[in-house]
This record gives structure tokens, sequence and C-alpha cells, in this order.
């Protein structure tokens, strides 16, 4: 279904992004990805032109910049005439710790996180519409339920539920044959994911290239939304409309012991644990 089709994804120089570049590749589509990182960049479109992409190019730059959000779609338009698949993945750098109170960072994150999504999907809209392609939007279980220690992440993903959600019934509406896919991530084994909090969170993380694959499948398959890991998503997503306060001591009370072991540790290495888990890079 995917050969040949002309697919742009965000945030592809690393982790799920990157491997959703492979699939796309070894499945034969024309393939644009941008991020920050150029030499990234270079070597993904190197290993997806060795796997057989139809043809594959890199764009660089940062997307809390709505001019280069533009600039990454018309990039698309000049090389492929046309896109068919627009997939939206790109995070920007937060902490994973207690809500330290500085909007300023919530704000920052809204335009990398979400301002820039909506920017992409307005300017390819056109070009979505004549092909009846597909929008693809990577979010979180984080971006439909709220959980401790994800606070301005957390508020960027289910601003893409709403603005997405509620764009798919207005296309439903007026007849507009351009499908979003919404995909509700659980933990995923990618560097940064790993780096970030497999100090904190006990639970094993699903394989990226896994995860890659079912978010690609439930794109092109045109689904409303995408669950990976399904089990570990979708249970937690009934106890949150039919069981709420449940889920919420659930989580409250894995919060509480990874907090009282935190604070039984004395030693010095114990305490720069502790000052890791505060404050981490997302
Ligand atoms: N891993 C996990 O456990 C989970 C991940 N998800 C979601 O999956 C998606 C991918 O996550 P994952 O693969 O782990 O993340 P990674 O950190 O591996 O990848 C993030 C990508 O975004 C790029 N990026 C970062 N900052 C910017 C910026 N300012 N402008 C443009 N691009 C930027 C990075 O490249 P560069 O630094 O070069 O710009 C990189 O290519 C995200 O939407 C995330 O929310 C959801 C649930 C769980
Ligand atoms: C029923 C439950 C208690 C389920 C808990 C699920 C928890 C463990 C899952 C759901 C969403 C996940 C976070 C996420 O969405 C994205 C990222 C970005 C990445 O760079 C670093 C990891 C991080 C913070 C994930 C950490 C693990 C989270 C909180």
């Amino acid at each position: 279904m995917l050969k040949d089709k002309r697919v742009i994804i965000t945030g592809a120089s690393s982790g799920i992004g990157e491997q959703m570049a492979y699939h796309l590749a070894r499945m034969g589509s024309h393939i644009l990805i941008t991020a920050r990182t150029e030499e990234k960049l270079k070597k993904v479109v190197e290993k997806c032109t060795k796997l057989g992409s139809a043809s594959a190019y890199y764009i660089h730059g940062s997307m809390d910049n709505m001019t280069f959000a533009k600039q990454v779609v018309h990039e698309a338009e000049r090389l492929f005439g046309g896109l068919d698949m627009l997939i939206l993945n790109h995070i920007g750098f937060t902490y994973f710790g207690f809500f330290d109170g500085d909007v300023d960072h919530i704000r920052k994150l809204l335009e990398i996180n979400f301002l820039s999504y909506a920017t992409m999907t307005v300017e390819a809209l056109p070009m979505l519409k004549a092909s009846g392609g597909n929008i693809v939007v990577v979010s979180s279980f984080a971006g439909k339920v709220g959980l401790p220690l994800t606070v301005p992440y957390s508020s960027t993903k289910f601003a893409l539920d709403g603005f997405f959600s509620s764009l798919r019934m207005e296309f439903h509406h007026q007849k507009v044959n351009v499908s979003i896919t919404l995909c509700v991530l659980s933990y995923i084994d990618t560097d940064s994911a790993l780096n970030t909090v497999s100090h904190v969170i006990q639970q094993p993380a699903a394989p990226k290239e896994e995860c890659a694959y079912e978010i690609i499948k439930g794109g092109a398959l045109r689904q409303r939304e995408v669950y990976y890991q399904y089990v570990a998503t979708k249970i937690p997503m009934l106890l949150r409309d039919w069981a709420p306060e449940f889920l919420e001591y659930l989580v409250l009370k894995k919060l509480q012991r990874g907090c009282t072991q935190q604070e039984g540790m004395k030693n010095d290495e114990s305490a720069k644990e502790l000052k890791k888990t505060r404050y981490c890079k997302i």
C-alpha cells in the first residue's frame, strides 16, 4: 500500500521516527525526513536508500520556528509534486519530574509539540486532499490520561487530541477524504526514553521497531487511533472512563513507592539519583 507513496516524517533522526523511515524505505516509499541534527539525518537517508526507498531526502531545522514547519511541507511539494502521508512525530526537550512552575517552558513546548503539528497540517492539507492521504499523529498514553512527572509534556499531547479529534469530525462532515490517525503509545525502548526514565520506571519498554510498524500500518489502514502496546494502553483507558479514581490510586501508589525508596537513600550516590529523577531530559 505504501510503495511509491510520498511521505514526510518529522523527528526521524532517532528513535521511533528513524525506525518508521526504515520501514517505509523497505516498502519503497518516497521519504522526506526532518529534525535538527544534520549528521544524523544524513546517515538515516543513506540507510533508507540502501533499504530500497524510491527516494530519500532530509531537511534540517527546529520546529519551534513555524516558518521552518511550513518550509518542510513546501520542500515535499518541490521534491515530490504532492504528498500522501504526513507523519508528525517530533517532540522538544523537556524535564521528567515534578512541575517546577515554569509556564514559559510550557509555551515553548506547545510550539514544538503542538503548534508546529497544526501548522504543518494546514500547509499540507491541499496536497493531502488531492491525494486522499493520511495524517499520522504520534501521541502518548500521557496524552489521554493525566500522569505525574510529565505536566508540560502531557499538556502538549492532550492538545493534539483536542485539535486532531475535532478536525477529524469536521473532515467527516465536510466529506474531506483525509484520514487522521492518533497514536497512543506506552513506554518504548528508544535511547532518549531509556536514558530519561529507565532508572525511575520499572516496567519493561516495548520495542521501537514494532511500534514504528504499527503506527505506519494504522495510518495506511486509515484507523482513527492506534494503541501500542495494546493491552498496556487499552486497559488503563477503560479504567480512565469507568473507574478514574481507581486508576489514579494505582498510578499514585506506584509514585509513592518510588518516592519512599528514594527518601530511604542516605549516601551521596543515591542523592545524585534523586536529583536525576527530579530533573531529567525527556
Ligand atoms: N519513547 C517513549 O517511551 C514514548 C514516545 N512517545 C512519542 O513518540 C514520539 C517519538 O519519541 P522518541 O522516538 O522516543 O523520541 P526521540 O527523542 O528518539 O526523537 C525525537 C526526535 O525529535 C527531534 N527533535 C527534538 N527537538 C526538536 C526540535 N526542536 N525541532 C525539530 N525536531 C526536534 C529529534 O532530533 P534532533 O534532536 O536532531 O532535532 C528526534 O529526531 C514522540 O512524539 C513521543 O512523544 C510516546 C510515548 C512513549
Ligand atoms: C497504567 C500506567 C501507570 C501506565 C504508565 C505508562 C507510563 C510508564 C508511560 C506512558 C507515557 C510515557 C512517556 C511518554 O509518553 C514519552 C516519553 C518521552 C521519552 O523521550 C522519555 C520517556 C517518556 C517520558 C515516557 C515515559 C513512560 C510513560 C510516562
